[in-house]
């Protein structure tokens, strides 16, 4: 089998006495969505930052292509292709939508920041821009300035923005969050399409969006992987049924 895209080998990180990432392994393959559930306090966010790179784990590895990545700041991390939305953006709101991804294309060709009007000139920076917000659906939308984008709007703005690193990998911080009904079904068509693109780690309490999107789920609870498999597997899990939702069954 190939090498996974992104591997965490055994991580373990502690807050005190809580171990809030307690032996934690998954991988993330080319194509496929890899979604991560749990309830509130399990450890998602914390791992994300373990993989991302804001944080650093007490033992474990966190691996790209086969390259142990751990010793690796945020930065780094995502120039070796790790696209990490929605919880940090970098969205300029005074700036319009084509201004953003300009900035950001740029700033994946290892570009200044500083000079937008001449980025604004070079006809290979705003065309690589706009195909990525044709690619997201924001094409109308491209002289706004994204102060003024509508919620599901600014997440396909921070998509195109993602897009426009080259990524090897997503981790995706609840893109449904925030999103009413016909937002999220929008944002489920895009994220099945990005999947091609590069894979995605999914993090997102929309459970209709996660068994609509996921090839694999894996369950965290207390800081432990309790289950992993397909959505049919975890549904029938009645260990995640019990530990995930208690009283609730999952849909
Ligand atoms: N910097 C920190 N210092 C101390 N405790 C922390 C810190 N960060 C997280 N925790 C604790 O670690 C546990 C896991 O938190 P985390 O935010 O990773 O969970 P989560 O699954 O992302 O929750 P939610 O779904 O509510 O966002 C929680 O008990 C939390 O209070």
């Amino acid at each position: 089998m190939t090498e996974p895209v992104l591997e965490v080998r055994e991580l373990h990180i502690a807050f005190g006495a809580l171990k809030a990432t307690d032996g934690v392994s998954l991988t993330l393959r080319a194509g496929e969505i890899h979604a991560l559930i749990g309830p509130n306090g399990a450890g998602k966010s914390t791992l994300i930052g373990l993989i991302a790179g804001s944080l650093s784990p007490d033992a474990g590895q966190v691996r790209m292509n086969g390259q142990d990545v751990t010793g690796q700041d945020v930065a780094a991390r995502a120039r070796a292709g790790l696209a990490r939305s929605f919880q940090v953006s970098a969205v300029a709101p005074d700036l319009t939508v084509l201004q953003n991804v300009v900035l950001a294309v740029q700033g994946a060709r290892g570009g200044s920041y500083r000079f937008l009007r001449r980025a604004l000139s070079d006809r290979s920076l705003t065309e690589t821009a706009t195909a990525q917000i044709d690619r997201v659906g924001l094409a109308p939308c491209r002289a706004i300035p994204a102060g003024d984008l509508a919620h599901g709007q600014r997440r396909r703005l921070e998509l195109a923005m993602a897009l426009a690193q080259r990524p090897r990998a997503f981790v995706l911080d609840e893109p449904m969050a925030g999103m009413g009904p016909d937002g999220a079904r929008e944002m489920t068509v895009l994220l099945d399409d990005l999947r091609h693109e590069a894979p995605i780690l999914l993090v997102e309490h929309d459970m209709d969006a996660v068994f609509r999107l996921a090839d694999r789920i894996s369950v965290l609870v207390a800081g432990r992987i309790i289950a992993s498999g397909t959505v049919d597997q975890i549904r029938a899990d009645d260990q995640v049924q019990t530990a995930y939702l208690g009283e609730e069954r999952l849909p």
